[in-house]
């Protein structure tokens, strides 16, 4: 079956003084419909860059040199400003970083919901005003809190009204950015649920732009991990979380600690992602890869390792054998970065 979003050779650039920043550099990863997809990878990796420009929310200085992102048969890139304001909250839609961006400060929340409903949706004011009091059933806030401002709200129930307006006039695909990062961790996992039920009432696809590989663990079906521009494995969540092919995906899952329980000794990936004015030729992941060989001065391709798992890394096959020394602090520490 086609996915509903086939990003390819997706590249976006920044202009900037010192020269063009590759934010992304090169992105392969498709989103099936109704799935929750993680796009995951340390900060300055590309991620909020690559979420941004699906949905067309870029900087002036931005630019996509190349590459495509077809979605439901149209290539987001090439879209005019007419045709993605007609896709925009109807096929797609956008949770910002903060809920906050997403929320006018000056406008009651209920009014929000129900300006989208009735000027983008062309609903009459009183279908409206019973789809904006579901649609808050629906990510779990009570409907009399509609009258409310948005600095009335917590953070938790800010971040679900921002998803309850993008999920107003249902679309196919929802892209989030951090959606629960600023929330702790009990309020992270009511948001993640209200994601995941959303996910199997409505068959919505998602996009989860995360750093947390445990949001990745739990919340999401599939998973592609962004290093420095460039995606270096994607494939099943069980899969990549379980038996990770790509040194950088076992280095992030010693990293973090699990949402679910505690313990396991958190081991870091030594030293910083790099400069991606001027990015290094080869694996880019290579100056801080306790496996490298001399051949990661070449750049590796992502490839398929099973149909449906895919890897950057020229040391895959021998991946069952680097795995446990990958979960060895020792193995890290040896890495001068
Ligand atoms: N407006 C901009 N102008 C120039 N460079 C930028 C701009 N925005 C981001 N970058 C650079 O692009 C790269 C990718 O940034 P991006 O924010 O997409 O990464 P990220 O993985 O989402 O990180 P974070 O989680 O910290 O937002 C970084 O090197 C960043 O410094």
């Amino acid at each position: 079956m086609a996915a509903l979003l086939s990003v390819r050779d997706l590249a976006v650039h920044y202009a900037t003084a010192a020269g063009p920043v590759r934010a992304v550099d090169g992105a392969n990863f498709d989103v099936p419909a109704g799935s929750i997809v993680g796009l995951v990878g340390e900060s300055g990796c590309g991620k909020s860059t690559l979420g941004r420009a699906l949905m067309g929310v870029m900087p002036r200085s931005a630019s996509i040199p190349a590459g495509s992102a077809v979605f439901e048969g149209r290539d987001l890139v090439a879209l005019s400003a007419k045709e993605r304001k007609e896709l925009l909250w109807r096929r797609l839609s956008f949770v910002p970083q903060t809920a906050m961006n997403a929320l006018d400060p000056v406008q009651r929340v209920g009014a929000q919901l129900m300006e989208v409903l009735t000027e983008r949706g062309g609903l009459s004011r009183q279908a409206a005003a019973e789809r904006a009091a579901a649609l808050f059933g629906l990510v779990g806030l009570d409907a009399r809190r509609l009258r409310d401002w948005p600095h009335q709200f917590s953070g938790g129930m800010r971040q679900r009204a921002s998803i309850a307006l993008a999920l107003a006039l249902e679309p196919a695909l929802m892209i989030a950015d951090e959606p629960v990062t600023a929330l702790d961790v009990i309020v992270q996992r009511q948001i993640l649920d209200v994601m995941k039920e959303l996910q199997a009432r409505l068959g919505l696809a998602m996009i989860l732009v995360t750093h947390d590989v445990a949001v990745v663990a739990y919340a999401c079906d599939r998973v592609v991990v962004m290093y420095a521009g460039r995606v270096v494995e994607s494939g099943p969540v069980r899969a990549v979380l379980e038996a990770p092919l790509h040194p950088y995906t076992m280095g992030l899952m010693n990293a973090f600690p699990d949402l679910d329980r505690a313990g396991g000794e958190l081991v870091p990936i030594e030293g910083s992602p790099p400069s991606l004015l001027n990015p290094p030729a080869g694996c880019r992941f290579a100056a801080r890869c306790p496996f490298a060989v001399a051949r990661c001065a070449d750049d590796p391709p992502l490839v398929a390792e099973s149909p449906d798992h895919h890897a950057a890394c020229w040391r895959v096959s021998e991946a069952t054998e680097l795995r446990p020394k990958a979960a060895q602090a020792a193995t890290w520490a040896s890495v001068v970065a």
